[in-house]
């Protein structure tokens, strides 16, 4: 699991530590650590030029003693002041080792740009010189390596207000900090390298986590000799109209894919008509009313995908919510929530998996808010809904109460295609009828989700079908 932190929680761990130990330790450590990864970058140290962004804080006293190691190694080092202060023992060492002090333009011809401009102190919008320094450094030849992290990410929440290091790197001290993690900071991240500062004992429980594939290989169910397909939980999908038939196949071949003991399919005719010839297996009632009469037991719902939002889609989502299994509501299930709270009062456990938008209008905020802020809304909709919230993208998060948000680092620009939620929505739902909790169904769906959306894409453009039939080649990478 790689867990992350907020600047206050790192800072308060850093205390501790530092406590323990002689002034310069950790910060010395920190250098140690960037130095061997900008280094590793480089390839070849002796000859480089490696130009440093020194803000006023300590994130510029970590630039600039590992500038000293560089240049101790035969690099160039040129070091760009931008703050009305200096860490000045950093600086005289730089000096020492044969560092010069250059202005901006030295960027225009760096092989490494090493940006130490602000870490997890910011606050706010990159204020000048430190934003024209930014864009200059995005625009020049080098690689950029971000200290700690991209200036102008904030640090704890992944917001970006203003202009933001695009690096090919970021070093991060001690433990990985959320905004890494979060959109749209984790855009501006690049490549990320954890030095080790001894921070780990003084670390409490993180913000937010991020699963790894032996964690989703610990937590999904292995079917066992004595499993039937009752044990190996039974989906219900209620997706699909008269108009939209795709989502249902979408959804209920997710389903399948997923692990499911059997999908019970329910909708109307033209859906029902497309579900069974695609999945012979799926078992189906065909609707004329919205009724569940006589569908047969069911361990979790898949509610939504392709459904409408009409009458008949509103009172067969008033009954599929009022079970007693756990249900993941979906699409125009979503619409039909928004503008019927009523629905999602139940005791069952309840997943939503709305995307920025579709959290926007349930939420009664604009789009564009919930963007800039996808972990505050995720958390803050957890939290007043009482439900767990898988917010989509391209880091997509998994927020449930008093629990750290796990954030899906699996993803991929390829699964921006239409239908790839529909598949999503039948995975996390078999997860969800074989017993994990909405917890973990979410954020195990979107992990193996963007796996597989890996595999069937491989370089080219994908076939959202192909995200369904890939799941199984994504479990087995698992091991
Ligand atoms: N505290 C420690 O023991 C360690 C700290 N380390 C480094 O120290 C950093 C934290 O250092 P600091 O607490 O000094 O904080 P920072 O260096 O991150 O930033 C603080 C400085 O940035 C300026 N600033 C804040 N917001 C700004 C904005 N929007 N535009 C322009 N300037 C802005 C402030 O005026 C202040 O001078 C970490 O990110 C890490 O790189 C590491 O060396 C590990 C050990
Ligand atoms: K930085």
């Amino acid at each position: 699991m790689l867990t992350a932190y907020t600047a206050d929680q790192i800072r308060a761990a850093e205390q501790a530590l530092m406590a323990r130990l002689p002034d310069g330790t950790l910060m010395e450590r920190a250098a140690a650590g960037l130095a061997a990864c900008c280094a590793a970058m480089l390839g070849r140290v002796y000859g480089a030029r490696v130009v440093l962004l020194v803000g006023s804080g300590d994130n510029g006293g970590d630039a600039l003693y590992a500038g000293v190691r560089l240049a101790r190694r035969g690099a160039q080092v040129e070091a760009v002041l931008a703050g009305s202060k200096v860490h000045e023992a950093g600086l005289a060492a730089l000096r020492q080792a044969g560092g010069r002090v250059r202005g901006i333009e030295a960027v225009d011809r760096a092989d490494l740009v090493v940006d130490g401009l602000v870490g997890i102190g910011v606050t706010g919008a990159l204020r000048e010189p430190y934003a024209k320094a930014v864009a200059r450094a995005n625009q020049g030849p080098g690689l950029v390596v971000a200290v700690d992290v991209p200036s102008g990410v904030d640090a704890s929440t992944g917001r970006v207000p203003g202009a933001a290091i695009q690096a090919h790197v970021t070093v991060t001290m001690g433990a990985c900090k959320t905004g890494l993690l979060i959109d749209p900071g984790a855009g501006y991240t690049g490549r990320l390298e954890l030095v080790d500062i001894g921070l780990g004992a003084y670390l409490p429980d993180p913000d937010v986590a991020a699963l790894t594939d032996g964690d989703v290989a610990d937590l999904l169910p292995e079917p066992g000799a004595e499993s039937d397909k009752y044990r190996r939980g039974v989906v219900g999908v209620a997706a699909g109209s008269e108009e939209y038939t795709g989502a249902a196949v979408l959804a209920v071949g997710g389903a399948l894919h997923a692990g499911a003991g059997m999908v019970r399919y329910v909708g109307t005719a033209a859906p029902v008509a497309q579900v069974r010839s695609h999945w012979p297996e799926a078992v189906i009632t065909e609707l004329r009313e919205p009724s569940l009469d006589g569908v047969g037991r069911v361990q979790a719902w898949v509610l939504g995908p392709g459904l409408g939002t009409g009458d008949f889609a509103h009172e067969l989502a008033r009954r599929v919510l009022a079970s007693d299994v756990p249900v993941l509501v979906d699409a125009d299930a979503l619409t039909l929530v928004s503008r019927d709270p009523t629905l999602l009062r139940r005791s069952a456990p309840v997943l939503i998996t709305p995307h920025a938008g579709e959290l926007a209008r349930l939420m009664r905020v604009p789009r564009e808010r919930v963007e800039a802020s996808r972990l505050e809304h995720a958390r803050r909709a957890a939290a007043d809904l009482g439900v767990t919230v898988l917010l989509k993208g391209s880091t997509t998060l998994v927020a449930e109460q008093d629990r750290p948000v796990r954030v899906n680092r699996t993803g991929t620009p390829a699964l921006a295609t239409g239908g790839t939620g529909d598949v999503l929505a039948g995975v996390a739902g078999a997860l969800l009828a074989q017993g994990l909790s909405c917890y973990d169904a979410g954020s195990c769906g979107a992990y193996l989700h963007g796996l597989a959306g890996r595999l069937a894409a491989d370089g080219a453009p994908l076939v959202t079908a192909d995200v369904a039939a890939a799941i199984p080649a994504a479990i087995r990478s698992l091991s």
